[in-house]
């Protein structure tokens, strides 16, 4: 039976100490000490995740010559001619050859582009400062305008190989200011001034001191922004557009009208028609489009613009804009409901079928706090509006209202942004306060997938600065809590809704584990164990052939612990561990699906009742990186989720679904084209990534795939 099933190639390479001293041990099999740097099934690696009937079971070590990795000079040649196959930015390569692949961010970072950032150089040199995805946010600029920048993004991505993903952000229909007039970016108001918000559609320059508001309901409603249009004469100065057309009829003297959540406050003192007269009383800068709330005895007034859709009329326009342009993110601003996403989900689907537009719910009111799970649920991920948000819920309440969303959205498998005035003083000046820092190094710790750039960026003296400083920090924090080994265990409960998805969604995590250099549970069944005894006599290794029924289904079960590797796989009908091969004292990594199903089967078949647990495990494994291969991006996402020790190389055969995953925390999204035989992807993948300097020999790997649902673990060749 054993010679039937192991088949060993030449052994020439001599693996690394650090992995042979964790396989060695006197009671391993002679053979398999001598080369165990390559794990490499073969008639388990099936491109046909369905079939069953065949027992996947031979295990076996690759070498460097001849083998399926192709250590011979034609492969390589081959490969190397293929540099070009594999789709990388110089950004990231850069970091992996510098750093070494440990190190590199998993933070991602947002920018807004703004105009101080609109301008190619400028778009090329936040991507060389490790911005990941491009914000456009549709409150500002004209769709020409936004349309030049994404068409800047397109090209910067093509002629450079960045993968920069591209975020348009809906206007929503809450109450905004308009325009401060010409070109002016930003006006003062000063402590006592009176100035005028108004409802007036300016064709002529507004009076002085008036401000135009563009919603109707302005002074009906609670959230007042103050309009940015696009006059064609300048506005007069201290006058403000209110997009809220029932504005002038909301709002009461006496209210408290503030401008951004606070960084502006007046109070009405007089309304005249559509123009509300206002006086300063917390000075501060106006920025164009500024979010407006008014509050009336200490709370937030919600009258009839409570009723406003989510969506607009013109967020309508701009999602169109959004499809026709192929954006990859579409973030609605104050999303009160699932409702509204999943509506707005099943119109992209219809509008574009074969586009896959990620929905990102902007979580910046009320609302959406009491609907939260409900609505991640229904979105592909969620943004923290701090700025919004801080001006519906009291200001002490958006830390945990932070902590909150970051960890519902890791549970339940959903993409995170954390938003605004992270960095907000280097609008003006080019160092941060010591608090900003910490309020980064707090958003890293909480392990957010992503950091945002607002005004820092769109409109700011020092958007590079700015981005440089959350890059520095986020690599700095999130060594130190490497380093500290302080990473707190997040309780991730089982998300996948069908049988296939709970495998990837096992197999992700037993391979985020592994990494981790956990001790994990590993069963040893005494019964099966003295079966061994008997049936190993002098052999080095036994295998053995366990199908057992459980439940109706049909359950084989493969490892080969001395060649750390284990998989295992699946269809509809049958959980498929194959033949069982295992030599005493065996070893297991990464099969926490060992210890449910598989033992369940073993319990029943071989009568076992008592269970020895083993644990000399993935201590110290050192993996380098996790590489993933996922067409859909699910497994890597499934693997983000985690957030391993060390980063993700997610492999991936499109380039839509590699901007996309450059949203994600730890994956290094690459664009390949790959087989469904996980040999040759492997090796392929190797070959170019030595080809480039970005992997050596010895590094450590733990390959996942969504083709075959398996675990490997491999020194690169
Ligand atoms: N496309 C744009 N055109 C002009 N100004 C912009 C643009 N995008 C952003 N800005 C400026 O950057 C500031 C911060 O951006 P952001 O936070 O996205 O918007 P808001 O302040 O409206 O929430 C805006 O207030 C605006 O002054
Ligand atoms: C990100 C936010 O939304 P916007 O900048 O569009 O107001 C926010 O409110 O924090
Ligand atoms: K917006
Ligand atoms: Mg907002």
């Amino acid at each position: 039976m054993a010679s039937q099933a192991l088949h060993f190639l030449n052994p020439t390479y001599s693996a690394p100490n650090r992995s042979l001293s964790r396989v060695s041990s006197p009671s391993k099999p002679l053979l398999l000490a001598q080369s165990p740097r390559l794990v490499r099934p073969i008639s388990a690696i099936s491109s046909d995740i369905d079939s069953s009937s065949s027992s996947p079971s031979v295990l076996i070590s690759g070498n460097g010559k001849g083998g399926i990795f192709g250590g011979d000079g034609t492969a390589a040649a081959a490969a190397v001619a293929d540099v070009s196959g594999i789709e990388v930015d110089a950004v990231t390569e850069a970091e992996l050859k510098e750093n070494g692949f440990r190190s590199t961010r998993r933070t991602k970072l947002v920018c807004t582009i703004g105009p101080a950032t609109c301008g190619f150089e400028q778009l090329e040199a936040l991507a060389v400062g490790g911005m990941n995805v491009a914000r456009i946010n549709m409150c500002h600029g004209t769709r020409d305008w936004h349309r030049r920048v994404i068409e800047r993004v397109r090209r910067l991505n093509e002629e450079k190989g960045y993968a920069v993903a591209i975020m348009m952000d809906t206007e929503g229909s809450e109450i905004h200011m308009g325009d401060l007039g010409g070109a002016a970016s930003a006006a003062r108001a000063e402590d006592g001034e009176i100035w005028t918000f108004s409802v007036r559609a300016f064709d002529s320059p507004l009076p002085e001191q008036t401000i135009n508001v563009n919603y109707e309901g302005f002074a009906e409603g609670p959230h007042i922004y103050i309009f940015v249009r696009a006059f064609d004469s300048p506005l007069p100065e201290q006058t403000i557009n209110v997009n809220y057309e029932g504005f002038a009829e909301d709002v009461k003297v006496g209210d408290d009208l503030l401008v951004d959540g606070g960084m502006v406050r007046f109070e009405v003192i007089e309304k005249i028609g559509p123009d509300v007269k206002c006086r300063c009383t917390d000075p501060g800068l106006l920025l164009p489009r500024a979010n407006l709330t008014f509050w009336r005895d200490g709370s937030l007034v919600r009258e009839r613009n409570a009723m406003l859709p989510t969506i607009s009329s013109k967020d309508w326009l701009d999602i169109d804009f959004g499809i026709s342009e192929g954006v990859d993110f579409i973030a609605i601003s104050f999303v009160k409901s699932a409702e509204v996403i999943r509506h707005l989900k099943s119109y992209i689907a219809a509008r574009s079928r074969d586009s896959d537009i990620a929905v990102i719910a902007k979580i910046e009111s009320v609302d959406s706090l009491k609907n939260l799970e409900e609505i991640i649920r229904a979105s592909d991920g969620a943004m923290v509006a701090r700025g919004d948000l801080g001006a519906q819920i009291p200001l002490e309440q958006v830390p945990s209202a932070q902590q909150k969303i970051v960890q519902l959205c890791r549970q339940l498998d959903r993409p995170v942004i954390v938003a605004s005035q992270l960095l907000e003083s280097m609008i003006e000046y080019p160092t941060p306060t010591r608090a900003e820092v910490a309020d980064i190094s707090e958003a890293v710790r909480q392990r957010a997938d992503a950091l945002m750039l607002s005004g820092e960026s769109a409109m700011g003296q020092y958007p590079e600065k700015a981005l440089t400083v959350l890059r520095s920090v986020s690599l700095r924090i999130e060594k130190w809590w490497r380093e500290e080994k302080r990473q707190e265990a997040m309780v991730l409960p089982e998300i996948s809704s069908s049988f296939a998805d709970s495998i990837s969604e096992e197999i992700c995590n037993s391979a985020a584990k592994m990494v981790k250099g956990m001790k994990m549970e590993v069963q040893k069944i005494h019964s099966l164990e003295k079966t061994l005894d008997v049936l190993a006599q002098d052999l080095a290794k036994v295998q053995l052939m366990i199908s057992v029924e459980v439940e109706s289904n049909f359950c084989n079960f493969s490892i080969a612990s001395e060649f750390r590797f284990a998989y295992l796989k699946s269809d509809k009908l049958r959980l498929n561990f194959g033949k069982v091969t295992m030599g005493l004292g065996t070893t297991l990594y990464g099969l926490r699906l060992c210890s449910t199903h598989v033992l369940e089967c073993l319990r029943s078949s071989w009568l076992v009742s008592s269970i020895v647990i083993e644990a000399h495990l993935a201590d110290n494994l050192e993996v380098d990186a996790i590489f993933v291969y996922t067409k859909t991006g699910q497994m890597a996402s499934l693997l983000s989720r985690c957030r391993p020790d060390c980063p993700i190389f997610a492999f991936t055969t499109t380039t839509s679904v590699r901007r996309r995953l450059n949203l994600q925390w730890g994956l290094i999204p690459f664009r390949l084209n790959f087989s469904d035989d996980m040999e040759s992807n492997l090796n392929r993948t190797f070959s170019l990534l030595k080809a480039r300097g970005m992997i050596q020999s010895g590094d450590l790997v733990i390959a996942v795939s969504d083709m075959l649902q398996s675990i490997q673990v491999m020194n690169v060749p």
